[in-house]
């Protein structure tokens, strides 16, 4: 396979058998290619994803094929997107001359940079970098599919089905977790894949909620943002906060020349998820570290990044909401302690807080003319 050799230069260890039955692949920690090379993990994953005959599956980062060959047996067809050339010419090869060869489409392209077609059911073993732009890159997808059955690293797969109290429920769990429902299927030990992360991997199946809610998604994540930029903190503190509140009465402002509906007008559902799918970069091979530990979760500011960082960035357009804004009038202060004390959240805490909260917070601040994108 001098294919598969040459993009990394010399093979390392060239002589040892590597995953997929081949000799010689050097894998690429920057594209989070670790290749899942136990046959019953593989085959569990499959099982439990519930591919059908007559499905048209998405698998993302197919690699050497491991995974791809099993879904092919159970698929109408199987379309795998895969970034690198050398997994390509691989994945190629071992469908070459089977009956599977004309059910396989490759599409050779970053997924974060293509426009993903048509599928029923999306299984994939994805590189762990691009977890949370992806997962919201799928959720954006239209027309929605049944369901994703996807391997992400342990850590983030459990802050995807968080509840509320959990000390790994943020703001990446609500977001999640509005879209679509989310369950955990299996943990998934480090020394299946080849070469072996230094982090355990759990694979998860979410499934859209279709029709999505009828929110201003927009307006939903520059709410969950703010509150979570600090989560532990009462929500009274953090509306408090004079630039958070120098930025809201900036939007108010703005919604009253608009004549804005107090319910929120426009509703740009696969927009807005769209614009946050790209908040996480967009390409794999970006070389983040997720499999050293580190989260690759774009969506978590942290406790100290709230308002005075980056935190309340989404409850304004752009950058320009970083920048110093004059303070808030004492009246606009007390219309927003008013709307969060009438609806019993001033002493409530983000981190404790459930999707039901979220929505009808959010829908307490827009009928009193209040909002956050
Ligand atoms: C974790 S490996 C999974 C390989 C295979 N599915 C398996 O389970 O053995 C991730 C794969 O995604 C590919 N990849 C990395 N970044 C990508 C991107 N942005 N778009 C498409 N594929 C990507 C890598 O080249 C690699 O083949």
């Amino acid at each position: 396979m001098s294919g598969l050799r040459a993009a990394g230069g010399v093979a390392k260890k060239a002589g040892k058998k590597a995953a997929g039955g081949f000799s010689g692949i050097e894998f690429h920690k920057s594209k989070g290619q670790h290749i899942l090379k136990n046959p019953l993990v593989v085959q569990s994953i499959v099982d439990k994803a519930g591919v059908k005959s007559t499905d048209v599956v998405l698998e993302i980062g197919p690699g050497t094929g491991n995974l791809t060959m099993k879904l092919l047996e159970r698929a109408k067809k199987v379309i795998a997107v895969e970034l690198d050339p050398r997994m390509v010419l691989e994945l190629q090869r071992r469908v070459q001359g089977t009956p599977y060869q004309n059910q396989l489409q490759i599409i050779h392209c970053d997924v974060m940079k293509v426009q993903l077609p048509y599928f029923d059911i999306c299984v994939a073993n994805i590189p762990y970098q691009i977890s949370s732009p992806l997962t919201f890159k799928l959720l954006a997808h239209r027309p929605s599919f049944r369901a994703a059955v996807i391997m992400y690293q342990h850590e983030f797969a459990m802050r995807l089905v968080a509840k509320p109290s959990d000390p790994l429920y943020s703001r990446l769990t609500v977001n999640t977790q509005l879209l679509s429902r989310v369950h955990h299927l299996l943990k998934v030990g480090k020394n299946n894949f080849r070469p072996p992360p230094k982090v355990d991997s759990s694979v998860v199946r979410i499934e859209p909620r279709n029709p999505p809610p009828p929110i201003n998604f927009l307006e939903w994540d520059g709410l969950v943002r703010l509150c979570f930029g600090r989560k532990n903190k009462t929500l009274g503190a953090i509306f408090r906060q004079s630039n958070t509140l120098a930025l809201l009465e900036q939007n108010y402002a703005v919604a009253q020349a608009l004549h804005r509906a107090a319910d929120g007008a426009e509703v740009d559902l696969v927009g807005a998820i769209n614009r946050l799918a790209m908040e996480g970069g967009s390409s794999g091979a970006g070389g983040g570290a997720a499999d050293e530990g580190g989260s690759d979760d774009e969506m978590d500011e942290g406790e100290e990044g709230g308002a005075g960082a980056g935190g309340p960035g989404g409850i304004a357009a752009g950058g320009s909401a970083r920048r110093r804004r004059g303070k808030a009038s004492e009246g606009f202060k007390e219309q927003v302690l008013e709307v969060l004390e009438k609806s019993g959240y001033i002493e409530k805490r983000a981190a404790k807080l459930s999707q039901d909260d979220f929505l009808a917070l959010l829908a307490a601040f827009n009928q009193a003319g209040i909002h956050f994108a």
